[in-house]
């Protein structure tokens, strides 16, 4: 969807790339340096991911990450952008027990952050929570498939859609679509329930491991830049080794520290 006439990425052009067959593209991000160098070089939506459990806070999933924790980093991320659409994340336990709880946070991220819409996760069992952020103007993009909030129930990382399993992902899909989401993000589903999830519905879908016949690809941007430590999911393709850039950076300055080399003259006030 990159494109220079766009000037801020609104969710008319989610649609208009659905319809016209144009791919959108999306990060994580969770500070403001990142945001401003993705939204710099066209990513179209920047995702403010409660992946910042694993990613940021050093938590082994995304189950203990609170509203309080990502509102500072949506804020940063929301204001370092000039084009693209931020996304805030709802945590776990920020909407689950009902829409009046929803849209309480729903309405934090919208006031304290920035952000230009939510997401959450849950297809029939969030639709309610959905209609109600949406009737209050708050854009939503839902999260089918595998959704990691509930993963303990799921049984691990776990594709989801496959076989019979097509049915409730295609009823999730449908539910979402209903009750007003703008996009729907879905998560580890083979690629050919995904074209048939994309086909049927009208609004963009977003592949996170969902194949290539959605409408847009996210991915965890410390994944697709290498510097994710230990596994990362197989649907990532790597894109950059940070890991190797800053080891050898930090390599490097310590053996110049350690002869003498720096600082030099001109890393020194003189006088
Ligand atoms: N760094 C990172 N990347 C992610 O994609 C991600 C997060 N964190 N945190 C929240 C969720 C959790 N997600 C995950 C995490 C692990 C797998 C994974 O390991 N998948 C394996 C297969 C399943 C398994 O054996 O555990 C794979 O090879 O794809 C998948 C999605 C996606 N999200
Ligand atoms: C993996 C994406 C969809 C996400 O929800 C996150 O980064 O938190
Ligand atoms: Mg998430």
């Amino acid at each position: 969807m990159a494109d220079a006439v766009i000037k801020r990425v609104r969710t008319r052009h989610f649609q208009n790339a659905k319809e016209q067959g144009i791919k959108i593209t999306g990060l994580t991000s969770y500070d403001m340096l990142t945001a401003a160098i993705f939204d710099q070089a066209g990513i179209d939506f920047l995702l403010v991911g409660d992946s910042a459990g694993n990613n940021v806070f050093g938590y082994d999933t995304t189950l203990p990450v609170t509203l309080d924790q990502l509102i500072p980093l949506t804020r940063a991320v929301a204001g370092a952008v000039k084009r693209a659409f931020v996304v805030g994340d709802m945590p776990f336990g920020s909407y689950e027990t009902g829409p009046d709880e929803a849209l309480h946070s729903a309405f934090r991220f919208m006031k304290e952050t920035g952000a230009h819409a939510v997401k959450l996760e849950g297809g029939v069992r969030s639709a309610e929570q959905i209609r109600r952020i949406v009737s209050a103007g708050i854009p939503v993009m839902a999260h089918i498939g595998f959704t990691p909030q509930s993963e303990h129930q799921l049984g691990g990382h776990v594709i989801q859609g496959r076989g019979e399993g097509v049915e409730q992902l295609l009823a999730d899909a449908h539910a979402v679509e209903d009750a007003g989401a703008f996009a729907v993000v879905l998560e580890m589903v083979p690629a050919e329930a995904a074209k048939r999830v994309t086909d049927e519905l009208k609004i963009p879908t977003i592949s996170v491991g969902a194949g290539p016949h959605t409408t847009g690809q996210l991915l965890v941007w410390t994944d697709w830049a290498g510097l994710t430590q230990g596994r990362i999911p197989s649907f990532v393709k790597q894109y950059a080794n940070l890991s190797q850039v800053l080891t050898d950076a930090a390599k490097a300055w310590t053996a110049d520290v350690v002869s003498g080399a720096y600082p030099g003259p001109e890393n020194s006030y003189q006088g």
